[in-house]
């Protein structure tokens, strides 16, 4: 594959075409232009992301997918090149998904024990502030008496709130679940629809406020992708 080619085919088209390696070739293809030291820590990241995440699947695909696209979109949509919001965004589910094995603990430590190791494990690999923005997007343990969905919009807006940067990493992997909740299946579109549909407003607000760190170019096009969010959520919930 020509990689000017690759550098201008769109997300969805190299998944369904080349798969994982596609966009690894095209994620390594966006690596070309950053120093040499940047490089090397996103190269580190996706390393460990791909061993946490080796086994994980999404319905239809490898789980390095989802995580491959929410770093590009980020600097080709949204034309941010900050290496530590790239870094995180590679392990925005790492501490969520891989809490012991990533704190280096046994499979049976608590939730918070493990991941507060895990945080601390990041911060040691790379640096507080790639483990600051992966905390910001790792949910925390739900209280089995109340409604999960709800505890997860409330911590979703509490921690975008105080971290500017969080919002770019949430907003792209929002998109990838819910632009993208055409290429599931019917039960996990809908179960994705449900979960997601109550964050559009509030993604919307968060995305408008002068403090979030993206272009006016980059805030017009998510906003194009929160309505086609919207459109889908709506089909699939309300017809
Ligand atoms: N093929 C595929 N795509 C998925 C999947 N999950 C999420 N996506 C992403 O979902 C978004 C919407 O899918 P599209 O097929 O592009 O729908 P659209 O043209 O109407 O926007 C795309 O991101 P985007 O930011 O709009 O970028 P782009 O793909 O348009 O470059 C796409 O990359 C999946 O399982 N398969």
């Amino acid at each position: 594959m020509a990689p000017r080619l690759l550098l201008s085919m769109p997300l969805h088209a190299i998944t369904e075409v080349y798969g994982e390696a596609g966009l690894r070739d095209r994620f390594g293809l966006e690596l070309e232009s950053f120093p040499d030291d940047e490089r090397k820590q996103l190269e580190a990241a996706l390393d460990l992301a791909s061993r946490l995440h080796a086994d994980d699947r999404r319905v239809r695909e490898p789980y390095l997918n989802h995580l491959l696209r929410v770093a590009i979109r980020i600097i080709r949509y949204y034309g941010v090149r900050d290496a530590d919001v790239l870094t995180a965004a590679l392990l925005h589910d790492a501490v969520e998904d891989h809490p012991a094995e990533l704190g280096g603990l046994e499979p049976d430590e608590s939730y918070p024990v493990a991941t507060e190791a895990a945080l601390t494990e990041l911060a040691r690999r790379f640096n507080p502030r790639v483990s600051e923005l992966v905390r910001s997007v790792t949910n925390p343990e739900y209280d089995p008496a109340r409604d999960r969905h709800e505890q997860y919009r409330e911590h979703v807006a509490e921690n975008l709130e105080r971290d500017p940067w969080a919002r770019v990493i949430k907003i792209s992997d929002f998109t990838d679940n819910g632009v993208g909740v055409i290429h599931t299946s019917s039960d996990k579109a809908y179960r994705s629809a449900t979960k997601y549909r109550p964050l559009v407003p509030k993604l919307r607000e968060l995305v408008g406020r002068s403090d979030t760190p993206l272009s006016t170019q980059a805030k017009e096009h998510i906003f194009d992708q929160l309505d086609l969010a919207e459109e889908r959520f709506a089909a699939i919930l309300d017809d």
